[in-house]
């Protein structure tokens, strides 16, 4: 059901400028339980951090709320790119896209024989409104469709500084390249929040840096929020607003980087100093 209150069956909530909230969320594995009872929310053109141990549940976490798992347990409200609130629990991966809620994935999946700007344009199939065979056929409504979005792709590279070089394939490209045209794809699909899973792997210390700058500018050309998992500490502490520390699948804290940088718990899990 789509509502434009703040109510669902009269329980769950959620605030005006929230554009996800997942409450209660919970999945097992066999006796595993990956998430437990998980709650957070995140505000309109917050850039918000996911972290925790490895196996704590992140990408779990992820699948959850792209439906790419179906948990157990808990709701998945969110505000799509037509201001409608719904709950994602149920809904199809490609319905969730559509609704703006677009995410890359750890290892980038690009192919490897289309240029650059090809590998974008992948990324809006999904809006495509021409049929398969008009598409096959290069008939005049997929014709012009195509062009609309073309252009489109070449406006988010002009945009990632990769513009010069669009026409090239994606093979033989540096990874930091690769990384920019994934998520250059998600910029096609009119995002309200994107979900980066670890953004920063594979780059170096300039690279990083950079990337940081570009997921801010994204946030603010583009108007959408950012959820990120990322073990790279210095890049989550510098690039989010608030962070949320998972351990075992369960909350430990959530605050800004100095609060969750202080908290004994989170040092405990995470960084290992509990102990000392
Ligand atoms: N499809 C699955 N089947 C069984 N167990 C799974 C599945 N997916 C995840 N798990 C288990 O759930 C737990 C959480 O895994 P998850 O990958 O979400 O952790 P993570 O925090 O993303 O870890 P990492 O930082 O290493 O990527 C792990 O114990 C993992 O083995």
């Amino acid at each position: 059901m789509a509502l434009n209150s703040n109510e669902i069956n009269g329980k769950a909530t959620i605030g005006k400028n929230t554009i996800l909230k997942i409450e209660d969320l919970s999945i097992a594995f066999g006796g595993l339980k990956a998430v437990d009872s998980l709650s957070f929310d995140i505000k309109e053109k917050e850039i918000f951090g996911l972290i925790g141990p490895n196996g704590a549940g992140k990408t779990t976490v992820f699948n959850c709320i792209t439906q790419f798992y179906k948990p157990d347990r808990g709701t998945v409200l969110f505000r799509d790119n037509k201001n409608q609130v719904e709950d994602l629990v149920g809904k199809k991966p490609h319905e969730i896209i559509k609704k703006g809620l677009v995410r890359t994935f750890q290892n980038v999946e690009l192919i490897k024989e289309l240029s650059l700007v090809d590998n974008v344009l992948v990324g809006s199939h999904i809006e495509f409104q021409a049929s398969l065979i008009s598409q096959i056929l290069k008939l005049p409504k997929a014709r012009k469709e195509e062009a609309k979005y073309r252009e489109k792709a070449e406006e988010v590279l002009n945009h990632m500084g990769l513009y010069h070089i669009k026409d090239q394939l994606a093979a033989g490209q540096p990874y930091g390249v690769l990384k920019k045209i994934e998520l250059a794809r998600t910029l096609m699909c009119e995002p309200k929040l994107i979900i980066l899973d670890e953004p920063a792997a594979g780059l170096n210390d300039s690279e990083t840096l950079a990337l940081i700058d570009m997921v801010r500018e994204i946030k603010d050309k583009f108007n959408c929020s950012i959820l990120l998992v990322e073990h790279d500490m210095r890049f989550v502490t510098d690039l989010c607003d608030r962070i949320c520390a998972i351990s075992f699948g369960k909350l430990l804290a959530i605050g800004t980087p100095g609060e969750i940088q202080a908290n004994e718990e989170v040092q405990a899990a995470y960084l290992g100093k509990g102990d000392e």
